[in-house]
């Protein structure tokens, strides 16, 4: 009968309270944990006890069982209490780097807590990719530190080889090895049984591609092995490095499925960069913004959208119009717009109205098909403002009033 090696550990000094793990059920402890995992929960444990909680889930191969029973524990301990509120999953802290005497990353800082839904939004070159490397240990950092669960992430080159256990990263530019089966490829990564290893491959879509040889895949086929040849040495932590780009819509699609899959069937939290609004705000629990190695915002994806802290977000993330005091003067009767004011509005929250109250008077200047709607350009006295539509019958040319909906407008 195993015995539960953490009943005798002391109430926490922080929190004041009994040792959470005392009781906890055997089958804990009994689990699928491998010795690294092992090993780094027992180190875990001789420094910070209140940390144990959290990693309990983590350690070892993560399937629907086990991810089954921890959420069973957390119903023991509600993440209200402080065992949960103690410990960050990742956290990033002033990390800066400098390159040839410019800065890549300077002075970023952020948390991740477990299962949250991360994505580093931010244009070309602003330093996603070198932030996400630093958070796994793939790239190495000037000054600052990156914790996880708890323990320091090293530097790549601080270690013999680069990557900090427990996370993985999808490099843009992975690569398979030619004249491989795909079985073979997967095989000599495998750390899982073989009934967990079949489900990665479910999850990841490629249960089907096994037995081909890699050259005889698709590109969008390619990725999603390198993605399931990663999830097979069992990472608690999956970073994707823009997993988007280069794909049409129905790889794009499928690709969308599995990272939502990794995260609710396998129970893997997820970071990923991208540039593409329609790719971070349906999936993102939280956004970071980056630009010029710096982080510019950090929140929700719908307070990232209506309230950004500047144009250069607001543009990031879809069209907008961004009105000056004065030109927001010519749009005075729209109810509730409040003047004097720099004022950021997306296209949606303006409607051509037939309508003669409360709108401001225009003419379509040009109009634009997305395939379910139209954004029409319409000029309103020297400038002009981009207006969302579905009315089919709307021409270039037309006369037409503009309303608007000011509980959405936001004030820059
Ligand atoms: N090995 C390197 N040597 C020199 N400069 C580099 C190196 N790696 C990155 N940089 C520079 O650091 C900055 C940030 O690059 P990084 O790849 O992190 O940006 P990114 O936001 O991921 O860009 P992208 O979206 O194009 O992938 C860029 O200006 C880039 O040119």
């Amino acid at each position: 009968m195993q015995q539960n090696p953490y009943a005798s550990l002391p109430p926490s000094p922080l929190c004041m309270q009994p040792n959470p793990y005392a009781s906890l059920p055997l089958c804990v402890f009994a689990g699928k944990k491998n010795s690294a995992s092992f090993a780094s929960f027992s180190s875990l444990r001789a420094t910070k006890p209140l940390c144990l909680f959290a990693s309990l889930r983590l350690c070892g191969k993560k399937n629907s069982a086990s991810f089954a029973s921890f959420s069973s524990l957390r119903a023991t301990f509600p993440p209200e209490t402080p065992y949960f509120a103690t410990m960050n999953f990742l956290e990033v802290d002033h990390i800066s780097k400098e390159l040839n005497g410019t800065y890549i990353l300077k002075d970023v800082s952020f948390t991740q807590q477990q299962f949250e839904k991360l994505v580093i939004a931010g244009e070309t070159g602003s330093g996603k990719s070198s932030l996400m490397k630093i958070a796994c240990g793939m790239g190495q950092a000037d000054s600052g530190t990156v914790m996880f669960e708890g323990a320091k992430v090293k530097g790549a080159l601080e270690v013999l080889i680069p990557g900090h256990p427990g996370t993985a990263y999808l490099s843009q530019h992975f690569e398979l090895r030619n004249n491989y089966r795909v079985e073979e490829i997967l095989s000599y990564a495998n750390k899982l049984t073989d009934e967990s290893a079949a489900e990665v491959y479910e999850v990841c879509r490629i249960s089907h591609l096994l037995k081909r040889k890699t050259d005889q895949l698709s590109g969008g086929e390619k990725q999603r092995i390198a993605m399931a040849r990663l999830l097979i040495g069992a990472p608690k932590f999956f970073l994707l490095d823009e997993p988007y780009s280069n794909l049409d819509m129905i790889h794009k699609s499928i690709l969308k499925n599995v990272i939502q899959d990794i995260g609710d069937k396998l129970g893997i939290t997820c970071m990923l960069c991208s540039h593409d609004p329609q790719d971070i705000l349906p999936w993102a629990d939280k956004v970071l913004v980056m630009k010029d190695g710096q982080i510019v915002q950090q929140g929700s994806p719908a307070v990232i959208y209506n309230q950004p802290v500047n144009e250069y977000v607001g543009g990031l993330f879809g069209a907008y119009n961004l009105l000056s005091a004065e030109q927001a003067a010519l749009l005075k009767d729209i109810p509730g717009i409040e003047s004097g004011k720099r004022v950021f509005i997306r296209p949606e929250d303006l409607s051509i109205t037939k309508g003669r109250k409360d709108v401001v008077k225009g003419k379509v200047k040009e109009l634009s098909y997305f395939g379910s709607y139209y954004d029409a350009t319409v000029q309103v006295g020297e400038f002009s403002l981009i207006v969302r539509t579905t009315d089919t019958a709307l021409k270039v040319g037309a006369s037409v009033n503009v309303t608007g909906n000011a509980e959405k407008f936001w004030y820059l």
